[in-house]
């Protein structure tokens, strides 16, 4: 029978195979991981302004700035080396072995590309409360989790890779002053599929029993929730009907945007 038949017959208390798990988790992010969200689409469309990239290049380094952290607090869950060597290598990833390098400090460059300062990216100034919220609950679910979910929330890495290569194609199509912000997606491009590869293998292995395989597939759907909240928050703020609140980002108000916004 093929898997995907024989996982559609399955019931919330039958245990899956690792075949029929993974095909459980792809359909999750097949129907809600955020490549669907109408502010990618838009992305991909090339129909985003200067300033609505500048909106989003800025929230997103909100998220970008918490995985470190949240990635320490999972690395505190576990109590074999072995995991923690392999899971200490997102952490070096995002914030590298020194000052200037890793993929916050690429995501900084981004930022710079489209036309943001710096000052003003690492300042944390004017993050929409959604996305706030949004990353927050990430943090908190990890913090709050077994090591098994916390890791299961990890999973939409499995998608990651796909959408960034399109981003990145796009955005040289469409965007082309962002070519050179685009190092940090290359980066993550090798790094994202060896991390969810790791992570699937893990609660593959992990998730002994149907309760713990459900809790591995309802941190996933968790996760595209938590991703899929900070678009609507910036779709709402800065597209449609692009109420921004207050004291949140105005595109074209800070000093070296305002030249740049079309
Ligand atoms: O640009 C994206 O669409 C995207 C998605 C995701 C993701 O799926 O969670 C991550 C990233 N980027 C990313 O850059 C990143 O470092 C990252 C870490 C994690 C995680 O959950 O540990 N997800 C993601």
């Amino acid at each position: 029978m093929a898997t995907e038949l024989a996982v559609a017959l399955t019931t919330e208390d039958d245990l899956l195979s690792r075949q029929e798990l993974r095909a459980r988790l792809l359909a999750v992010g097949e129907a809600r991981y955020h490549h669907r969200h109408p502010f990618h689409v838009r992305m991909h469309q090339g129909e985003l302004t200067r300033g609505q990239l500048q909106a989003w290049a800025l929230n997103r380094y909100y998220y970008q700035s918490r995985i470190p952290i949240k990635d320490a607090l999972l690395l505190a869950k576990s109590d074999d080396p072995a995991f923690r060597r392999t899971w200490r290598k997102r952490i070096l990833d995002h914030d590298g072995d020194q000052d200037g390098y890793g993929g916050v400090e690429k995501w900084i460059q981004l930022a710079e590309a489209t036309g943001l300062d710096r000052s003003s990216v690492i300042s944390y100034r004017g993050i929409l409360p959604g996305v706030i919220f949004a990353v927050d609950a990430y943090l908190a679910l990890v913090r709050d989790s077994s090591l098994l979910v916390a890791v299961a929330s990890s999973l939409t890495e499995l998608f990651s890779r796909d959408l960034i290569s399109l981003r990145m194609d796009k955005m040289r199509l469409h965007y082309p002053y962002l070519i050179p912000g685009l190092a940090y997606f290359e980066g993550r491009l090798t790094q994202a599929p060896e991390d969810a590869a790791f992570a699937l293998d893990y609660v593959s292995t992990h998730a002994r029993t149907a309760a713990e395989q459900q809790q591995v597939i309802r941190a996933l759907e968790r996760k595209c929730e938590i991703l899929w909240a900070q678009l609507d928050a910036i779709d709402y703020a800065y597209v449609e009907p692009g109420y921004i609140p207050p004291g949140c980002f105005v595109p074209g108000e800070s000093s070296s945007a305002a030249s740049k916004t079309r």
